[in-house]
């Protein structure tokens, strides 16, 4: 297939896809007390990149699969990441006022709400994977696999086990490997899991899913590493969130352990990386991939 739009245009169109479906997600028939359902929504709803969902349709393009039944897929892995954000935001855990260019969630519905909102689109995400076979065919199996990697890439031995460990070491840090755990854990995971999901929904072979892991773990690591560098030289306003939050918090990062310039080269191989192992797999059409790739390591957005 020729991609005819630009990245950008790609990602336009299928963030404006992914907020129409977000809109619906929690039908106004469904009865749900009124202040749960507006802080969901108002972390739902604060325009996030929805680089994730993005890549479970990527993904799912990638291999000739269809889009709208990746959709459900991609709005429960944005319910999952909104969910972190809300926790992660937390005075229990990062401590801050603004996400998305926005209060946060706890600002503005206090703790309580915050930490229920979080737990309710982390249980709706379940829901929505379900959708997949219910509402678009897909076959059991592969949503019976999905289900199943999303609790294991959120969860335990995933993103909540990378968040853990950043909580337990905390300045306390002595290794750089320590620190690729985490990221790998904490950041990569949720990546991971959006393009194998995406993948499943086309019936991805073993090897065209270890492809997009291995992608997905070099890109996450990138993506973190980025983010760090842009905590101490991006734009508060393109950002949406506090920079030199890191150095408040005294957090141990890739720049703190091997410099600014260092970090900088690190994004750049792995990103490279990450394009080789992409094209080891037989994909009908990795190009969106491949450019997603570069865009999210070109960002300063
Ligand atoms: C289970 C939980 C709560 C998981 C949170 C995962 C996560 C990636 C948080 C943001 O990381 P960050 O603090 O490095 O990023 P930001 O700068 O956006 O706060
Ligand atoms: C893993 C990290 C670095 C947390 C923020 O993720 P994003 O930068 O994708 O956040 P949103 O665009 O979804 O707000």
């Amino acid at each position: 297939m020729k991609t005819t739009s630009t990245i950008q245009e790609y990602i336009a169109s299928h963030v404006d896809m992914v907020e129409a479906a977000l809109i619906q997600a929690l039908p106004a028939k469904w009865d749900v007390p009124s202040s749960l359902r507006e802080s969901m929504n108002y972390s739902l709803m604060a325009g996030g990149k929805r680089l994730r969902p993005i890549m479970v349709l990527a993904a799912a393009e990638a291999l000739g699969g269809s889009q709208a039944a990746a959709l459900p897929v991609a709005l429960a892995i944005e319910m999952v990441h909104t969910y972190s954000l809300v926790h992660d935001d937390l005075p229990a855990m990062d401590n801050d006022d603004y996400r998305r260019g926005k209060l946060t969630n706890h600002k503005v519905y206090g703790e309580a709400m915050a930490i229920l909102a979080g737990d309710a689109l982390l249980t709706q995400a379940f829901y929505s994977v379900t959708r997949a076979h219910r509402e678009h065919a897909i076959p059991a199996e592969r949503v019976l696999a999905i289900t199943e990697e999303l609790a294991v890439y959120a969860g335990a031995r995933g993103m909540v086990g990378g968040q853990a460990a950043d909580m337990l070491g905390e300045q306390g840090l002595t290794k750089l490997e320590e620190l690729e755990f985490i990221h790998l854990h904490k950041t990569s995971d949720l990546i991971v899991f959006s393009l194998r999901a995406g993948a499943h929904i086309a019936g991805a072979t073993e090897a065209q899913l270890s492809a997009l892991t291995d992608f997905g773990n070099a890109i996450g690591l990138a993506f973190q590493i980025q983010d760090d560098i842009l905590d101490i030289i991006g734009d508060e306003q393109k950002l949406g969130k506090p920079v030199k939050s890191d150095e408040k918090q005294q957090k141990v990062t890739y720049p703190y352990f091997i410099g600014l310039e260092a970090s900088e080269k690190k994004v750049k191989e792995l990103t490279l990386q990450a394009k080789a192992a992409l094209l080891q797999a037989d994909l009908a059409n990795p190009e969106r991939l491949l450019q997603l790739a570069d865009y999210l390591m070109q960002r300063d957005h």
